[in-house]
């Protein structure tokens, strides 16, 4: 079953709660637990009076961004990009305005992280990397880019198997008109052109956010002091981290792929496309390989011993 048509026993007396405080009886759908916010927004799992099933709304008082949201997610068809379904809006009453996508269950990637007693599998991560670089292969095929790629931005649809999608696609761009101004991504996953200009640059910008995301989920983003400076320096400093890796760990092609992504001169870093395959190659061998499940330590990467990694909670 598509989480997108999620069955109704998902819809809990905790819902059920939150729903019987608000008055929404005009809406065609019933807004049930908060499942998350954003800088902008509220997101609440929902479930639509006509037939029982749930899905998760967005709410905001910033109507413009929504709408924008809507019309993007409207025009994308990719399996790991997060599906809409539906707008809702009554008359004279903007805050019960609705932007209706698929519920996925799992929430956010980064709280997945952070929540898992051993770490993420090898093929748990190359899964969610094929998954993630094959979004971003079909909206760079597109001429667009997706501005702001981060374990908080992907959503687990599924656990077992992992099935991701990208979400908050609200600041997707044109590559062939690339807005001036501020800058959507968020600092730690900033490529060097970003910080070296406070611009978007394009599709590379992507492929390096990518690459932070994936030394995240190999329990490998350095740590970030945050002041100003050490902002700046932080691409250099995810940089040299994935050169030591690889000096450490000849021939991981786990290491070997962060790499890849993290190449400083965005010619050389690799495209989405190529990400996309040699993920798929490792993740083929990795699937003929009986391994048990020791998380994140069965990728068996060395780690220079002077490194921290970044800490989320
Ligand atoms: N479809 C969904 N299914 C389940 N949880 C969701 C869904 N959409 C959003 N969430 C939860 O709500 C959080 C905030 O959503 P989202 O990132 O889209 O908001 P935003 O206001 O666009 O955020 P940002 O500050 O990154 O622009 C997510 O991190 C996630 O935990």
């Amino acid at each position: 079953m598509s989480s997108s048509e999620n069955h109704p026993s998902s819809w809990t007396h905790v819902d059920e709660l939150n729903a019987s405080c608000v008055d929404d009886s005009k809406s065609r759908y019933e807004r049930g637990a908060l499942l998350g916010t954003g800088s902008w927004s509220q997101v609440y799992k929902v479930r639509r009076r006509s037939d029982g099933k749930v899905f998760a709304g967005k709410a905001s008082k910033f109507q413009r961004e929504l709408r924008k949201e809507v019309s993007i997610l409207k025009s994308l068809n990719h399996n790991h990009i997060l599906r809409y379904v539906d707008w809702h809006e009554e008359k004279g009453n903007a805050s019960a305005t609705l932007l209706v996508m698929e519920h996925c269950t799992g929430g956010n990637l980064q709280t997945g992280i952070d929540h898992s007693m051993k770490g993420l599998s090898g093929k748990v991560i190359l899964r969610i990397t094929v998954q993630i670089a094959g979004a971003l292969e079909y909206l760079h095929g597109r001429g667009q880019f997706h501005t702001d790629v981060k374990p908080r931005n992907i959503l687990i649809r599924n656990n077992d198997p992992v099935d991701v999608v990208l979400a908050d696609c609200a600041d997707i761009q044109d590559v062939a008109s690339i807005r001036r101004g501020p800058n959507q991504t968020t600092m730690t996953h900033r490529s060097p052109e970003i910080v070296q200009t406070d611009r978007h640059r394009g599709t590379g910008d992507d492929v390096w956010a990518l690459g932070v995301t994936l030394l995240t989920m190999m329990q490998q983003q350095p740590s970030l002091p945050w002041t100003a400076k050490a902002v700046e320096e932080y691409p250099k400093k995810c940089f040299d981290h994935a050169q030591r890796l690889r000096a450490l760990n000849p021939g991981h092609g786990t290491v070997e792929l962060a790499w890849r992504m993290l190449a400083w001169d965005v010619r050389r870093r690799a495209t989405a496309t190529e990400c996309r395959e040699r993920a798929e190659g490792l993740l083929g061998m990795a699937e003929g390989e009986s391994t048990g499940d020791d998380g994140t330590e069965g990728l068996g990467i060395k780690t220079p011993e002077d490194f921290t990694a970044a800490a989320f909670w």
